[in-house]
């Protein structure tokens, strides 16, 4: 066997020697016995209690006594002897039970039993988590199990630095933990990457990454990796579908659920609370909260990343005594990873968050977990609360329910049995900040604008949760949220004008339905009730219709002409007197009468009166054709002087010459002047030749234009190689790839900031900036893995071209 060298730096001789010394010590390991304890491991009796109980190697046993695991949880015990014995997994278990270790000793363990170590083994494991937050957390779980005499290279890739810096360490790897962004990245542009032997998967937080965010990743990841392989799904909430395992090539996988047992989703050890408050009183409520709890740790989770950082920022301002962090998915990584190190390190603090801290993350000893804006669903609800009442520690958690948001989130969680009890706020320990609040957004714009980006994205996720029996938007009053935010009203935001439209639309349907179905009730009933009642036909009912169509409209005004001339001028806005009306059809499409019409001129002539044709006939000043009055609505229309504007003449366009002679745009020719000008064909070839003369001289011009486009977008591109190249070489210089050798272990890790590529989660949220590698289509991933297959080459990174300049750019860049 060979020690992996697992960094990009040279090894000094000393460690070079206790690797050895180790491998050797190893090598003498009686891998053979290992293998005949493990079949005889007799997975149905469930009796393995402790790690002891196992037949584990040396290096874990020894991994496992220093981290002071002894005693395995539910999950560990029924999931490590299945998966020992290689059987495909999946697995769910309440948040903070132990999952982690369910998986981290059977993949230290199957690979040592298969001896799958050193660099030429290629990759063994491949443990893909969806946050970069976590896959650290499981990465550091590894390390402190391997470090006391596995030989394997682990590396983690969460994305971030140049990804150069990562390929060169990564052909060695036998471990990886990462984000699937930047695997499924390494996997197509690095070459040395071997994972044609890959012996197991493991998909951490398993429901999310297959999840939509992620299923495109997921899926081109699969394409690579062998069929024939030990797959272990973890989550702490399990939903998966048939086709997702069909996906994953699950082989007859073991379902382990811990779940069923005492038949709640959440830990016994958490209690849990929720509390009706107005969108407009959670700042106040989580203020006074804070206020309330100063000696404790808190998480909060809000909806959106704006949302935190406001609520952060305003909050720190008015100094409440107590740390405040922040975290969320729009940070960089090296900010993320000092946020979750602080508040894992604190006893007090309190950290605003985003779903970015929801799942998976193991801060110690987290007193209380608010969820000031309500969970997409109760899955989430679930990974949320499971950051505090870990590993059968006391936790409280308190959810914020608009009482819209109530029913239909009681009956989510009730589904998934999550216990939870309302609970009243204590009105006397309320503290408003609303006042102080507005105060900060008046003073300071900066925070006034981050408090107006707050409420867009708070609106826009409600709008955009696919739970509408939960999630009503209408159903918050916005102008006071707006105000709890120190805005003096609430921004104008586009799809809640158009779902206020379609409301209004919907509104007025369903005014006729229920026209229509009292009309059907009506007949139902009695003959004297029907009687009593005006006949309605559908014509009727479709002029009742409102904002449905320009004719409706019409007849609104028509029926307001009868009513009354001057609410007639009301209703439409020529006054500028408004109506309740007004109000209600703010959005509606009015139309306007144009100013420099006098309808005062219009009077109506009856010229003919057709008593046995039943009608008479109106000759309209202004109109060439006479008006013919054969129902009632026309005879209504003869008392709106704006209707009748409909049926004037429209008028002619003219154009005037030097003198200010009135001419038809288009006039015919002299006859004679034409003639004098040469036979006609002449003339057409004439014209079409002096065309022509023009069009070459503007297309001399537009290829100058081009090539000089051109030539500039190469320019541009060059010089960001050139920077590119520079500053890579810099960073060289400077000590190269941060490849940080947790060495005496033989555990690598090579990870890197967050400034550049793949920012999962944020890609999660549906912001993901398309990389050159990605494939919009089938026959784009059809494309990859040909790739894969044949000739795996990593081209010039270019911009995706968008335009025929771009395509042209890219090509001479291409040819270079
Ligand atoms: N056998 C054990 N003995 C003692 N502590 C343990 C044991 N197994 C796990 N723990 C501890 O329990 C805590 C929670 O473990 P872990 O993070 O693996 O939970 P999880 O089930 O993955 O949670 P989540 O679903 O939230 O990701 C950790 O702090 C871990 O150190």
């Amino acid at each position: 066997m060979v020690a992996p060298s697992v960094t990009g730096r040279t090894r000094p001789t000393k460690v070079k020697k206790h690797a050895s010394a180790q491998k050797r010590k190893r090598d003498d390991v009686d891998v053979d016995k290992l293998e005949a304890a493990v079949a005889g491991l007799d997975v149905k009796d469930g009796g393995y209690k402790n790690f002891s109980d196992l037949p584990l190697s040396e290096p874990t046993t020894q991994g496992l006594k220093s981290s002071h695991f002894a005693v395995m949880t539910d999950i560990q015990a029924r999931a490590i002897p299945l998966a020992l014995k290689g059987h495909d997994i999946l697995g769910a278990a309440k948040t903070g039970s132990g999952k982690t270790l369910s998986f981290v000793v059977p993949v230290l363990e199957n690979l040592y039993r298969l001896q799958h170590v050193g660099m030429d083994a290629g990759l063994g494991a491949l443990i893909i988590s969806p946050t970069r937050e976590l896959a650290i957390q499981i990465f550091d779980v590894l390390r402190l199990l391997g470090r006391h005499g596995h030989m394997f290279a682990a590396g983690l890739v969460i994305g971030g630095k140049s990804i150069e810096a990562e390929q060169q360490a990564l052909t060695r790897m036998n471990i990886l933990v990462g984000t699937p962004g930047r695997i499924l990245q390494h996997l197509s542009q690095t070459v040395a990457f071997n994972v044609d032997d890959l012996k197991m998967l493991v998909l951490d937080e398993a429901d999310r990454i297959l999840d939509m965010g992620f299923q495109r990743d997921v899926d081109a990841i699969i394409e690579y990796l062998p069929k024939d392989r030990q797959t272990l799904l973890f989550s702490a909430t399990q939903s998966r579908k048939v086709s997702d395992l069909a996906r994953l090539s699950l082989q007859d996988p073991e379902y382990v659920s811990v779940h069923s047992e005492d038949r709640t989703a959440t830990p016994k050890t958490l209690q849990q609370n929720y509390i009706i408050c107005p969108l407009e009183d959670k700042l106040d409520t989580l203020w006074s909260f804070i206020q309330a709890s100063k000696k404790s740790k808190i998480l909060c989770f809000f909806a959106s990343a704006k949302l935190v950082r406001f609520v952060y920022e305003s909050f720190r301002h008015m100094q409440p005594g107590i740390p405040l962090l922040h975290i969320h998915g729009r940070q960089k990584q090296a900010t993320r990873l000092d946020v979750t190190s602080k508040f894992s390190a604190s006893k007090h603090s309190c950290l605003f968050a985003t779903d970015v801290a929801a799942r998976g993350l193991d801060f110690p000893a987290v007193d209380f977990v608010i969820q000031v804006d309500c969970p997409e669903d109760a899955d989430t609800y679930i990974h949320r609360v499971g950051r505090t009442a870990r590993y059968n520690r006391e936790g409280r958690g308190v959810l914020f329910l608009a009482p819209s948001e109530e029913e239909g989130m009681l009956k989510r969680l009730e589904t998934k049995k999550v216990p939870i009890e309302i609970i009243n706020v204590r009105q006397k320990k309320r503290q408003s900040i609303k006042s102080q609040v507005m105060h900060m957004c008046f003073k300071d714009p900066a925070l006034k604008y981050l408090a107006q980006k707050a409420f867009v994205t708070y609106a826009k996720s409600v709008h955009l949760q696919k739970d509408k029996e939960v999630f009503k938007l209408k159903e918050y009053d916005l102008e006071a949220f707006a105000t709890s935010l120190g805005l003096p009203g609430a921004p104008r935001i586009k799809f809640l004008r158009d779902s206020n439209a379609k409301q209004a639309k919907q509104a007025s349907t369903a005014a006729i339905d229920v026209s229509d179905s009292s009309d059907e009730a009506e007949d139902e009933g009695s003959a004297a009730n029907q009687k009593a009642k005006p006949v309605r036909t559908k014509y009727d009912r479709m002029f009742e219709r409102q904002n449905q169509d320009v004719l409706a409209d019409h007849y609104q005004r028509l029926v307001r002409d009868d009513a009354n001339e001057s609410s007639q001028s009301k209703f439409s806005g020529l006054d500028g007197e408004p109506s309740a009306r007004d109000d209600d059809d703010f959005l509606a499409v009015k139309r306007r009468i144009p100013a420099e019409a006098d309808i005062s001129d219009i009077e109506p002539q009856e010229t003919k009166h057709d008593s046995s044709a039943g009608h008479r006939v109106v000759n309209l000043p202004g109109a060439s054709q006479p008006l013919v009055i054969d129902s009632n609505r026309r005879e209504k229309l003869l008392k709106s002087k704006k209707k009748l504007l409909n049926f004037m003449d429209k008028g002619k366009k003219l154009v005037y010459d030097d003198e200010g002679n009135p001419h038809e745009v288009y006039e015919l020719e002299d006859e004679e002047d034409f003639k004098a000008r040469g036979l006609p064909e002449e003339q057409r070839q004439r014209f079409l030749q002096a065309a022509q003369e023009v069009v070459q001289k503007a297309d001399v011009v537009d290829k100058a234009t081009a090539k000089a486009k051109r030539k500039e977008k190469i320019r541009k591109r060059k010089e960001r190689e050139r920077m590119a190249t520079e500053s890579g070489k810099l960073e060289k210089d400077e000590g190269g790839v941060e490849l940080e050798d947790h060495g005496e272990d033989l555990l690598a890790n090579f990870q890197a900031d967050a400034a550049s590529s793949d920012d999962d989660e944020a890609r999660q949220e549906g912001k993901r900036s398309k990389k050159w590698f990605d494939s919009d289509s089938e026959g784009e991933e059809r494309d990859s893995k040909k790739r894969k297959k044949g000739k795996r080459k990593t081209g010039p990174t270019v911009e995706q071209p968008q335009t025929l300049e771009d395509m042209e750019a890219l090509a001479a860049g291409l040819l270079d």
